[in-house]
């Protein structure tokens, strides 16, 4: 079944390039349209049907079409298309697979020998080339940059564009210093060679205070001396991020007052979503990386929780938060894994968010979503989630939860952005609830005595877009009032220079402090590998849960040590 055109046709529309070009770009004096390129590939699915999905692909004058069969793509039904030239490819070649990243859609293919995957490979560049050129040749003027060869260079060429041609990102008006970032990487005809089968593995995020500097550690490492300008950051860090998780608590409130264990799922499950919510305006900007040993505190008596958060591990970057009231405790260790895929970036969590109920005594567990970073170095920045979550009651197994993150585009439309669908199932596997919704606008679960709409997210405040897409919740985030501040650790993010600055709208000082901090940092860990000793969380130590996991607990000491002595009277370290 697998035809492969050989032959190059001549296109009519053929170009000569004349000589005299000033470009330096290596370009075939006469482009010839590449021929045609069929046959059967493995597609990769993630929801529904998750798998390889054998799906028949056509690649034709640098577009590539694809379809369950020969016979649909005869008939002209076509189930997906995608312009190569405008998409980064990266190839795996242990594992004959090709991605390949339009910025909106990720596609993950496979070839089922080495040979068709060379043949595919030869024929998607020729047809990406050949493609560039053509839209070159109508715009012209464009340059062309010399190959990049692996993710990590593409990261730090990414870094060092920032660096150098660094000036804040309006939310309207002229093209973006991102803009310009995508139009480089757009303008290099680069593919990406992964090594394992995974594009890319750094953790965290990128930047002067993530990733350690020792030499030896090699390539990617270069980016630890590479601080992102803080123009690009908002004034609330990770430490906080985790605690705008908790923006509706509420929904736990609600749940540790519902007897019945079904429906007191389904508002874990609402609990769960509402934290994605941030995601619909939080697109434009990097939260601060938290230092080692970087404190947050974060009382709400109107909301009925006290809430703590530390960076516990610098690499990976980890941090962990424990947040407690009358109804419930919440905590988590958040890290995560990065994928960059050329255009977009997925974020992998591989920690699992904690909930007890004091009153039924269930503790509730779960997984968190991949968070997807469409077009990452583009205005056209957009997150998403998608994947599945499982929630468990570790004490009591008489019901479990499903919640699909819908990844969308998979009934063709843009329509089902966003959506997700749930079930609460009994010990016998039969659907007790069902819900459903968007996690941007709300949550609808019709199975309940009324049904109702279970969750829907704040409005916004006014001005929201000149404040970061801050909700109102997050801009409290740094509230810093006099009756709080002899209370609060010298190494609570709330004094933290450099973010203070940002808050306060000093660009460029933020900038040059939170290089400092950065630097200050580094010595810190010099000193003490020189020692040869570690770092050890003031108020979480390290332990495993009841599937082997590491997780990092609370000590339960911040609280008390906050009442007496108080933190003025005791050593805390100097981070800033
Ligand atoms: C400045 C430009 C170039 C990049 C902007 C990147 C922003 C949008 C990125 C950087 C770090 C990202 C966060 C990192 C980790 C998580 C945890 C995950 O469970 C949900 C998504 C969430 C909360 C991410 C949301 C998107 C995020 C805030």
């Amino acid at each position: 079944l697998y035809k492969h055109h050989r032959k190059p046709r001549l296109a009519p529309e053929t170009k000569v390039l004349i000589g005299s070009d000033k470009r330096k770009c290596v370009v075939p004096q006469v482009m010839i349209t590449p021929g045609i390129c069929e046959g059967y590939l493995l597609k990769r699915r993630k929801w529904p049907l998750k798998g390889w999905h054998k799906r028949y692909f056509v690649l034709e004058g640098g577009t590539l079409r694809y379809s369950k069969s020969h016979q649909d793509v005869s008939r002209g039904r076509v189930q997906g298309s995608l312009d190569v030239s405008l998409a980064v490819m990266s190839i795996n070649k242990k594992s004959n697979r090709i991605d390949l990243d339009t910025g909106d859609i990720l596609y993950h293919i496979k070839a089922k020998s080495h040979d068709l995957f060379y043949i595919w490979v030869t024929k998607l560049q020729a047809h990406r080339l050949y493609k560039k050129n053509e839209t070159a040749n109508a715009h012209s003027n464009e340059c062309c940059l010399p190959p990049l060869f692996s993710q990590k260079i593409v990261f730090l060429h990414f870094s060092l564009f920032l660096l150098l041609h660094h000036q804040p990102a309006p939310s309207h008006g002229p093209p973006s210093v991102a803009d310009s970032a995508a139009e480089y990487f757009d303008a290099s005809d680069d593919i990406l060679c992964g090594s394992s089968s995974e594009v890319s593995d750094e953790s965290g995020l990128s930047d002067g205070s993530t990733t350690n500097s020792e030499p030896e550690e090699g390539h990617g490492k270069d980016l630890a001396r590479v601080s992102m300008p803080a123009a690009l950051n908002e004034p609330v860090n990770l430490l906080q991020r985790l605690c705008e998780e908790l923006e509706y608590s509420e929904l736990l409130d609600v749940a540790n007052n519902t007897p019945d264990p079904y429906q007191r799922m389904v508002y874990i499950a609402a609990f769960a979503i509402s934290g994605y919510t941030t995601a619909t305006f939080r697109n434009r900007y990097k939260p601060f990386n938290p230092v080692l040993g970087e404190t947050y505190e974060c009382i709400r008596e109107d909301r009925g929780f006290r809430f703590i958060s530390e960076q516990v591990c610098h690499h990976p970057p980890i941090s962990a938060c424990h947040a407690e009231s009358e109804n419930f405790t919440f905590w988590q260790d958040q890290r995560w894994k990065n994928k960059f895929w050329g255009k977009s970036l997925e974020i992998l969590p591989t920690g699992m968010v904690n909930v007890t109920l004091s009153r039924y005594g269930d503790h509730y567990e779960w997984n968190k979503v991949v968070t997807c970073i469409h077009n990452v170095l583009s205005q056209q920045r957009y997150l998403e989630h998608y994947g599945e979550v499982t929630i468990q009651n570790l004490k009591n197994s008489t019901c479990t939860c499903k919640i699909t993150f819908v990844k969308s585009r998979y009934w063709g439309s843009d329509t089902n952005k966003n959506e997700v669908q749930g079930t609460v199932l009994d010990q016998g596997g039969s659907v007790i609830h069902r819900f459903g919704g968007l996690w941007h606008e709300g949550i609808f679960c019709d199975t309940l005595p009324t049904p109702k709409c279970i969750w829907k997210p704040n409005s916004q405040p006014k001005d929201y877009l000149q404040f970061y897409g801050f909700s109102t919740f997050a801009m409290e985030l740094n509230e810093l009032t006099p009756d709080l501040r002899p209370f609060l650790p010298p190494t609570d993010t709330r004094l933290r220079p450099d973010q203070r600055m940002l808050e306060e709208g000093n660009v460029s000082g933020a900038d040059r402090k939170k290089d400092e901090i950065e630097e200050l940092q580094r010595e810190r860990r010099k000193e003490l590998a020189k020692k040869g000793s570690e770092h050890t969380p003031r108020f979480f130590r390290k332990a495993k849960d009841s599937s082997g996991r590491d997780v990092w607990l609370n000590t339960g000491t911040y609280w008390e040590l906050r009442q007496n002595p108080g933190f003025a009277k005791l050593e805390n370290i100097t981070l800033w």
